[in-house]
């Protein structure tokens, strides 16, 4: 890597907090913590999170449930909601159901958002939803997905949680406002493979740390692979974040793709 991508790589790597020691005990521990202060500082009284059967929430899931349980434990009340939020009948349903075997949590909620998602869509449709409706429909599924979430964590006097972390941050790889919405996330700060060790230390089976990671938000192409669509891998991401040299093709992606959409790591623009 030349001279600026080396620096450009430091200056990244700080802003997404991604430590150069890695230790599974002390992250399990110190996540579970951070979840469990959380609840009690706030006095709310549960977590939100969906679980699609992707590595990320099943392991933010498990992390939920340790500290629901350690804050119960002190007398306290937390209960934690994992909600299945499919668009319709979801292909990979049966890693979803893995996902809720693993993590146990005290309780599980389906909601489908396809007529949501289908009914704004078919609402907006006469303004125009240009060429790349699948996709855009995609970003929709996402925000439907925080939508019920919210709702959830309103009623239950509860915080919705998020599984973003540095591999997906860099890149900017989730929807604005969709599942970039939440209020606490406890895999900040952790390369791709990182969440898989966690994953593991935490007990999940191969099953689910080895899944392809797949956003899976479009109708007409189910389950394509995050790899397919971003240009680099997720080795390559872990890599960089993780202060090792990787090829300077892959450094330029991800660079360029990190400062094309610094907008979505942000709060919005205000005037002044
Ligand atoms: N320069 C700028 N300053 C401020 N705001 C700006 C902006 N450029 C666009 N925007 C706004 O941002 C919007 C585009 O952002 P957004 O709506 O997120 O849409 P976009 O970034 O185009 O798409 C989301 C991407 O994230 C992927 N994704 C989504 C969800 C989950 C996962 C996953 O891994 O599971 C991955 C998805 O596959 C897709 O590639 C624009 O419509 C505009 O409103
Ligand atoms: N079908 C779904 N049901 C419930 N929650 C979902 C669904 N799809 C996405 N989500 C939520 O959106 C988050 C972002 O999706 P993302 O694909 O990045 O994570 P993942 O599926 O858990 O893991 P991976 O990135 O390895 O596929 C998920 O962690 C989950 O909280
Ligand atoms: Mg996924």
């Amino acid at each position: 890597m030349n001279p600026e991508s080396r620096y450009l790589q430091e200056l990244i790597i700080a802003e997404l907090g991604v430590p150069a020691a890695f230790d599974v005990d002390t992250e399990v521990e110190q996540r579970v913590e951070f979840l469990a202060d959380r609840l009690r500082r706030t006095g709310a009284t549960a977590y939100v999170l969906g679980i699609s059967g992707g590595v990320d929430s099943a392991t933010a899931g498990r992390l939920c449930q340790l500290a629901v349980e350690r804050v119960r434990a002190e007398g306290g009340q937390a209960t934690f909601v994992a909600m299945r939020l499919p668009y319709g009948v979801q292909a990979d349903e049966a890693d979803a159901q893995r996902s809720l075997e693993f993590i146990k949590p005290d309780e599980t909620l389906a909601v489908d958002v396809k007529p949501a998602t289908d009914a704004m869509v078919e609402a907006v449709r006469h303004s125009g939803l240009g060429d790349r409706e699948d996709f855009h429909v995609g970003n929709i599924k996402a925000r439907q997905r925080m939508v019920a979430q919210y709702l959830v964590a309103g009623a239950r006097g509860g915080l919705v949680v998020g599984t973003d972390h540095a591999a997906e941050a860099v890149m900017g790889f989730f929807t604005k406002y969709g599942d970039g919405a939440c209020d606490l996330t406890p895999l900040s700060g952790l390369s791709k493979r990182r969440v898989r060790a966690v994953g593991e230390w935490l007990g999940a089976s191969p099953e689910i740390t080895g899944k392809v990671p797949t956003a899976d938000l479009e109708t007409n192409n189910p389950g394509v692979p995050d790899e397919a669509v971003l240009g680099v891998t997720y080795d390559e991401i872990d890599s960089f974040l993780e202060g090792h040299d990787v090829d300077e093709k892959a450094a330029g992606t991800i660079i360029a793709t990190h400062r094309r959409t610094a907008h979505k790591r942000a709060v919005p623009l205000a005037f002044n």
